[in-house]
């Protein structure tokens, strides 16, 4: 399509657009959205690499703002055609309070449904997550199921917790009056475990295993299968739900989609393994060798130090009864 002015005209907001799906999302939408105009990057901390952006054909404003105060979420969103909210505080490991993640996710995208609404933006896409639904607390697998799978999703843990209420919020909120008297519209996206370039997590395990001398001890059975994304393509399917949602309003409004490309079904380990093998690390054996009431006692053991190291420091490891859960159970779409 041609790149003039006339073509150029939709203004777009990201929230959490500096985080490790938000970059991606933004750099997407720079590449493949040929009628943006302006695309508006909000986050609380912004990233240097936003610079280099700024010198193409689309406005790129980047806006150093917090989704916990309504009053800068209404500022970025006025004027918005499309917001796409990534915004949140990810964390299964303890680095923040409940309350805290409750205010980020929950508050926060109540702050960004209501900005939508008193502002007249129409469109309003919401990443929620895989966690959303599973794995629950009872431990029971999710086998290559999809948005119609029956499945009991019970949580406690704050995170999960926040997001499902986060997206309840969101697709309720489908239909609702703007400004201006028009329809919002709005769709859940529930990526899987996303993994790619700029991902911590792996970035983590990298550095465990070289100071392991080069190896990573298998803890999970290599039977237990996790559904796991590329970032790119989470990205890809938030462009298109954002390109798509006024056309299919009817078919898409209120809608929830699980996240997920065909990456290999495989045990989180092993998962890892593709990319930290060729990066010269292995995965110490291929038998199950810690025993999981060891990794249980591991994991309850960091909680506790976690609650008792608190007043003094922060204690936050990525192995914890939760997470040690999540990986030991399969999940996949
Ligand atoms: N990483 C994963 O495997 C998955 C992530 N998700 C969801 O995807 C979204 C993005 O996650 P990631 O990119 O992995 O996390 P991230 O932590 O890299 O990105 C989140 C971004 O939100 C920003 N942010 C946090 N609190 C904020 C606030 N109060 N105001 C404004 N900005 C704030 C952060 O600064 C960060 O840039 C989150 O909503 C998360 O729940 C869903 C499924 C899987
Ligand atoms: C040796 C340990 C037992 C291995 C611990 C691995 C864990 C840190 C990760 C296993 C599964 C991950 C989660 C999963 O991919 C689903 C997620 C979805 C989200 O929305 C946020 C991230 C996460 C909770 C992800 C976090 C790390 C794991 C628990």
């Amino acid at each position: 399509m041609a790149d003039s002015a006339e073509t150029r005209k939709l203004v777009y907001l990201v929230t959490g657009g500096c985080g490790f799906l938000g970059e991606h999302v933004v750099r997407m939408l720079l590449q493949r959205e040929p009628r943006l105009y302006e695309l508006r990057v909000f986050d609380l901390h912004l990233g240097p690499w936003l610079e280099e952006l700024k010198t193409g054909p689309v406005q790129v404003t980047a806006i150093q703002g917090d989704v916990t105060q309504a009053h800068e979420v209404a500022a970025a969103v006025a004027g918005a055609h499309v917001v796409i909210h990534t915004a949140g505080l990810v964390d299964v490991f303890g680095r923040a309070s409940p309350e805290t993640i409750y205010e980020v996710n929950v508050q926060g995208t109540k702050n960004v449904i209501e900005a939508c609404v008193q502002t007249g933006t129409r469109f309003l896409v919401y990443t929620s997550s895989m966690e959303v639904v599973g794995p629950n607390i009872k431990g029971h697998p999710f086998y290559r199921g999809n948005e119609d799978t029956p499945y009991e999703a019970i949580h406690r843990h704050p995170y999960p917790c926040s997001k499902a209420q986060a997206e309840r919020l969101v697709l309720e909120a489908n239909g609702r009056k703007v400004h201006g008297g028009l329809s919002l519209v709005t769709c859940a996206l529930r990526p899987t475990g996303i993994y790619g370039e700029g991902h911590q997590i792996m970035r983590d395990f990298y550095h465990q295993g070289l100071r392991l001398g080069g190896r990573l001890f298998r803890a999970i059975p290599a039977s237990v299968e996790h559904s796991r994304v590329y970032v790119g393509n989470v990205a890809w399917m938030h462009v298109l739900v954002a390109q798509e949602l006024e056309q299919r309003a009817a078919l898409m409004g209120g809608q929830v989609y699980f996240c997920y490309d065909e990456s290999p079904y495989k045990s989180y380990e092993d998962f890892n393994m593709e990319f930290l093998g060729p990066c010269g690390l292995r995965l110490v054996d291929t038998r199950l060798l810690v025993p999981y009431w060891l990794l249980m006692l591991l994991a309850t053991l960091n909680a506790l130090l976690q609650w008792l190291l608190r007043p003094l420091l922060l204690y936050a490891p990525l192995l914890n009864p939760y997470t040690l859960a999540v990986a030991n159970t399969t999940f996949t779409v």
